[in-house]
């Protein structure tokens, strides 16, 4: 396979990868290729011009763009002929150029020329591309430059992950970690380690959901010999333990409540006393916690959540940074020490229907899929994705009515292990349409979720609320419940020109990024900035000043 150089993408790689400042971009991801080292790599669509998409064009970059080599998709299914795709401030145009073209948008064949909207902030599409090639349609703030072995992933949200990792490890101050479970908190919390100038001293973890209030003080801070009955000996206690090194402190929110205070003194000077010692010890040890829990309405000890709260890192969910599945997967499939070619034969019915799926256990649950992908294989079935997932296949809640297609793949061979899968009305494209098998999100209670989760939904969704709602799973009331739950930012009518002009100058301002700075809707942004006579900017990057929706109750 030749490798080309590829000037202009490195160009555009470097310059739009210097910081989250710089305006996004449209990308385009190899979610999947028989060719599992092309996985990752990435074009960059420009919004001048069309992008024609075959066999031979564009070149695609590996994450080490600065290398400077890119390649195009050059599969054999892949035709030469040209699936045009064209940014515009109606949505995104793609148009196969004849019938040897054979592609798909979000699952459904693409016969002629058609206009779809963009995927909205934090959202992305999947495009089909001959018989076995994916790519995830989606946006970037920065493009991916660092590398970190324990935080996989091409999404800016990754990226940015990466950079703040560096950036936070060799600070002596505490760090939480939040996110939904099987984001990757804990691998985080080991890059920080690994990152900090303690990564030579003790690595030490405990999961606080699992301490009893009774023992927990002698687990925590040790005891003095004959402390308690049976302390025959002096026992250490895990900050001792973990002095000059780091200190992990799992599940947080799960800590018995009284022991929250216990952390207070330990947290602020370093100093403890072990049970029945005289004198208190020091630790230098550097605190690291992590949780999914809301733990500013759980309850939680508040001076401890300040205390720990110095840092906060928030770990993306998987849906919300879909281009990185391919990534992932390949190197979940890889750590069960199967055999790269097997994976690489996946039908692409079901690799479309994972890439589709919107992972509620996240990367934990994208590793589980793969070690049962691994046994199957082993005994030559392929799965049904249901079996596969251990679960009904979530499709995304924006999917567009019209593109709600159900996810039965025709499998060569059904899985001894296989959930029954709902009966396939399949078309030459190996879909099913039809309502019956489209899974929708089923509404969640607002309790599990938590100010990370809400703003990540509200971030993602640019401050709309009717998105971040669907996204959440929750109705358009209870997202107003949240927001009155966790944010504490003046509403946008007590916004005054002085706060707003600057914002408005910058040269690429949007709504969306004003709404997200502010933390206010963005209907009622707009609306406050008509209000105040103020110029209204695009919604989106590249984007055009909506019409006000105001019939719209949402806001
Ligand atoms: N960016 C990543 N790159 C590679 N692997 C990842 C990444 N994120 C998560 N993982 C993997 O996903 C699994 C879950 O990660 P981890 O245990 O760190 O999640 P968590 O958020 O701490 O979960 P929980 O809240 O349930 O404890 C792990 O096996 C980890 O190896």
């Amino acid at each position: 396979m030749t490798l080309q150089p590829s000037a202009e993408l490195t160009q555009t790689f470097t310059e739009t990868g210097t910081g989250p400042q710089a305006a996004p971009v449209w990308v385009l991801t190899v979610i999947w290729h028989p060719d599992l080292q092309r996985v990752g790599e990435q074009a960059v669509l420009s919004p001048d011009t069309p992008l024609a998409l075959n066999r031979y064009q564009p070149l695609f970059s590996p994450l080490q763009a600065a290398a400077g080599w890119a390649q195009p998709l050059l599969h054999a299914s892949v035709s030469r002929a040209s699936l045009t795709l064209v940014l515009g401030a109606d949505g995104l145009t793609l148009s196969p150029e004849d019938e040897r073209v054979r592609a798909e948008w979000q699952g459904q064949p693409l016969t002629g020329p058609r206009t779809v909207p963009l995927p909205a902030e934090g959202d992305s599409a999947v495009i089909q591309l001959g018989k076995r090639v994916l790519l995830c349609l989606h946006r970037a703030h920065q493009l991916p430059v660092t590398d970190n072995p324990l935080l996989l992933g091409v999404s800016s949200a990754m990226e940015g992950l990466r950079r703040q990792v560096a950036r936070v490890a060799a600070a002596a101050l505490p760090v939480l970690v939040r996110g939904e479970s099987g984001t990757g908190k804990e691998r985080v919390a080991q890059s920080l380690h690994r990152l900090s100038p303690w990564s030579q001293g003790p690595w030490v973890t405990v999961n606080m959901a699992t301490l009893s209030e009774g023992l927990a003080p002698a687990e925590l801070f040790g005891a003095a010999r004959g402390a308690y009955t049976g302390a025959q000996v002096a026992r250490t206690g895990l900050w001792a333990q973990a002095d000059g090194g780091s200190l992990f402190l799992d599940e947080i929110g799960d800590c018995p409540p009284a022991v929250q205070p216990m952390l207070l003194r330990v947290i602020e000077s370093g100093e403890f006393r072990p049970l029945g010692a005289a004198q208190p010890l020091r630790s230098r040890a550097r605190l690291i916690a992590a949780t999914d829990r809301p733990l500013e309405t759980s309850g939680f000890n508040l001076p401890l959540l300040r205390r720990l709260q110095t840092f906060t890192l928030f770990t993306p969910s998987l849906r919300s940074r879909r281009e990185d599945l391919g990534v992932l997967a390949r190197q979940a499939w890889l750590d069960t020490g199967a055999a790269p070619e097997d994976l690489a034969e996946m039908p692409t019915e079901l690799a479309r229907a994972l890439c589709l799926h919107d992972w509620p256990g996240n990367v934990r649950q994208l590793e589980q899929a793969m070690r049962r992908l691994a046994l199957d294989r082993a005994a030559g079935l392929w799965p049904s994705v249901e079996a596969l997932l251990g679960e009904p296949l979530r499709l995304p809640p924006d999917t567009a009515a019209s593109t709600r297609v159900a996810w039965t793949p025709a499998l060569p061979e059904p899985s001894a292990s296989a959930a029954p899968t709902a009966p396939a009305d399949e078309t030459d494209s190996g879909l099913s349409a039809g309502p019956a098998a489209a899974v929708a999100r089923p509404r969640q209670s607002t309790a599990g979720i938590d100010r990370a989760s809400l703003l990540a939904a509200l971030d993602a969704h640019g401050w709309q609320l009717k998105e971040a709602a669907e996204a959440l799973g929750v109705s358009r009331p209870s997202i107003y419940n949240l927001m009155a739950r966790w944010l504490d930012t003046p509403p946008a009518d007590s916004l005054g020109a002085e706060q707003l002009a600057p914002l408005l100058s910058r040269p690429d301002a949007t709504l969306a990024d004003m709404a997200r700075q502010l933390q206010v809707p963005r209907e009622a942004l707009r609306r406050r900035l008509r209000a105040l006579g103020l110029p209204r900017p695009p919604d989106e990057a590249g984007g055009r000043v909506d019409a006000d929706p105001d019939g719209d109750a949402m806001e």
